[in-house]
């Protein structure tokens, strides 16, 4: 059973024949991605979880009055790009996320735009990313300037933004949205491109490493030698998560609520 947000779809209807695009969101532990990915799919921050989770969720969204099926991949590398297939052929766009108080976690940033930007050169077609700097509840903890990364991302040619995953909805929603749109912009270019995905089976024929391929040292393919290139799955089924929201941290005490599948609320 699919993990689905937004609209809600009947677990047993025939699969869905909206438009589907494919979002992964990318970035350094901490920097946000579960909580950016939480407050777009139920409006609500949740605090806490846990990192080594590597889910896909999906949800059915309007962006620009057409339906769409929008399935994101919240990653978790554990501290520098790792097996990246996984998600390079499957996403149609990135969010590419950093924290504005952690210079690390720029530098990480850029770490993955330059991935994206060999993996665009490499299979000649275009990965539409936006540069998300998130926590702007925190910039007086900056350690990075607004201007720094719009430099970044003017590098990359791509969107930037910044926002925080704890205050309002409707900037992480536009956000979210944006890459729709760039995804959308990029499919109508290239409409037969399917998104694929790594099964760890067959060894990929005449393919080294990305990695060797350009000396991108930060990210290991641990398992391309055994990989092959299959059709794309159904989105992974949500693991429990018990999480704390800022409520419980309060020492308030509240019940205990489950929220749509995965997240559990405090
Ligand atoms: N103040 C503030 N804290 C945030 C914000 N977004 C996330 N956090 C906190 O930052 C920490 C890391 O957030 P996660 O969403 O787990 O970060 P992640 O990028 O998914 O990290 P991994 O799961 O380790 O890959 C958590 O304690 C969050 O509560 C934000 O916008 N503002």
């Amino acid at each position: 059973m699919s993990s689905v947000f937004g609209k809600p779809r009947t677990g047993s209807g025939p699969p869905s024949m909206l438009p589907e695009v494919n979002l992964a969101i990318l970035g350094r532990r901490g920097a946000g991605k579960s909580a950016l990915t939480v407050k777009f799919l139920t409006k609500r921050f949740i605090s806490e979880y846990d990192p080594n989770l590597e889910d896909t969720y999906s949800s059915e969204e309007t962006v620009d009055h057409q339906p769409v099926l929008l399935r994101v991949m919240d990653t978790a590398d554990p501290d520098t790009p790792r097996n990246c297939e996984r998600y390079l052929n499957w996403a149609h766009a990135f969010l590419v996320v950093y924290s504005v108080d952690s210079r690390q976690s720029f530098e990480g940033s850029s770490s993955y735009l330059e991935l994206l930007a060999l993996h665009a050169k490499e299979t000649q077609r275009g990965y539409p990313a936006v540069l998300l700097a998130n926590k702007l509840d925190m910039a007086q903890y900056r350690q990075v300037s607004k201007a720094e990364g719009a430099a970044l991302a003017g590098r990359f040619g791509c969107l930037f933004f910044e926002v925080s995953a704890c205050l309002d909805f409707e900037h992480v929603q536009h956000v979210f949205h944006e890459a729709v749109r760039e995804a959308r912009r990029e499919l109508e270019k290239s409409p037969l491109a399917r998104p694929l995905f790594i099964s760890e089976e067959r060894a990929l024929p005449h393919q080294a490493p990305l990695t060797a391929r350009h000396g991108l040292a930060s990210c290991t393919f641990n398992t391309l030698s055994t990989v092959s290139l299959k059709e794309m799955p159904t989105v992974a089924q949500a693991k429990l998560v018990t999480v704390k929201s800022s409520r419980a941290q309060s020492k308030r005490k509240a019940p205990t609520l489950t929220l749509l599948k995965g997240f559990k609320i405090f």
